[in-house]
């Protein structure tokens, strides 16, 4: 059995703490076992689980493991700790706001020996697969991803192209090796509007698109604009509702890596996607300040 923490208790940290209090019948999950929180809050108690403190947090003998779900700016700093500790981390997504500090993570969790896990649900939900199905074997001409979503305090989530680094996972796995070609962001301060335009090239020299835009009252919504040598695909295919919720799913992942069940390939894999697109993302950060 793991022992694990859950750290930072706001949507993501409560849906941890309910996945791991009901592991799927013989799923890997059922090697973990919650051992407690870690908040900056006094709560005490959460859902009958007991808050601990996170100097005892990185002490305790029973905690194998922490989940870091707080917001963007407090993960380097969280990973790092637990990993120092001689701890296994699951961090969600973005997993550092640089691409030095990711770097920086993944080489200390070699040293240390330990599991270091991002979570990156935005690969496992239906509308994805399907996405994914439909887009496999296809050629490329040119491609639009345009996002919309509420607005993000930039001091907790850190620049669009970090918190939104789920968008550029998505055109990564679907498109393969980018390069960012130009970017720019748009902003009106006083309404809370931003919107981040970013251009990338793919290895075979085609044009993709990544809006990511944000201001009050706008829903969370992705559109798509794809043309294919064979066509056309303007928008998300349809899904249905999966069985297991992609907490759970990214949940059994982890514990999979713990029982050694995860190939050195796809680890490698995983890691390279992971830190391409943090590597993206600071690219367009960059553009962006010039
Ligand atoms: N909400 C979602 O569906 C998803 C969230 N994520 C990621 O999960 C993380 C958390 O997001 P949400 O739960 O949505 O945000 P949230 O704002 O609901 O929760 C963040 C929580 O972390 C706490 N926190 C911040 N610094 C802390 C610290 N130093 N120690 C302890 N607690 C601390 C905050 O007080 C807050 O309760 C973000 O990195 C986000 O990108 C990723 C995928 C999906
Ligand atoms: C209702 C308010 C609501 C909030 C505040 C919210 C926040 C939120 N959802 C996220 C991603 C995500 N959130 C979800 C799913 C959910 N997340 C949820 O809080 C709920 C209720 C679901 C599902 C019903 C998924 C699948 C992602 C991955 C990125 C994506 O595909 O959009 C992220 C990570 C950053 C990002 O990729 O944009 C945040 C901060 N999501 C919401 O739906």
């Amino acid at each position: 059995m793991f022992g694990i923490v859950v750290v930072g208790i706001g949507i993501a940290g409560s849906v941890r703490i309910r996945d791991l209090q009901n592991p799927l019948q013989f799923s890997p999950s059922e090697s973990l076992k919650l051992a407690g929180f870690v908040s900056r809050r006094n709560l005490g108690q959460f859902n009958n689980v007991k808050q601990i403190d996170l100097g005892e947090a990185l002490k305790s003998e029973e905690v194998h493991a922490a989940f870091i779900c707080t917001d963007n700016q407090n993960h380097e700093e969280s990973v790092r700790q637990f990993l120092e500790a001689g701890k296994h981390v699951l961090v969600e997504y973005p997993m550092a706001l640089s691409a030095d500090k990711a770097h920086e993570l993944w080489t200390l969790s070699e040293q240390k020996g330990k599991v270091l896990h991002v979570e990156h649900i935005e690969l496992l939900t239906e509308e994805y697969k399907e996405l994914k199905k439909e887009v496999d074997g296809k050629q490329l001409m040119e491609g639009i991803l345009h996002f919309t979503g509420g607005p993000l305090d930039e001091q907790r989530s850190g620049f669009s192209a970090f918190s939104g680094i789920s968008r550029l996972t998505w055109l990564v796995d679907l498109f393969g090796d980018l390069t960012v070609t130009s970017a720019t962001i748009e902003e009106q301060k006083e309404l809370n509007y931003s919107k981040l335009t970013a251009h990338f090239l793919t290895a075979e020299n085609r044009p993709l698109t990544w809006v990511e835009e944000r201001a009050p009252g706008m829903k969370r919504n992705k559109k798509i604009h794809f043309s294919f040598t064979s066509g056309v695909l303007d928008a998300m295919p349809a899904s249905t509702r999966a069985n297991v919720g992609p907490f759970m799913q990214d949940q059994n992942i982890f514990a999979k890596k713990l029982l050694g069940q995860v190939s050195t390939e796809d680890l490698l894999a995983e890691k390279k996607r992971i830190l391409k697109c943090i590597y993206l993302a600071e690219e367009i950060k960059k553009k962006c300040e010039h």
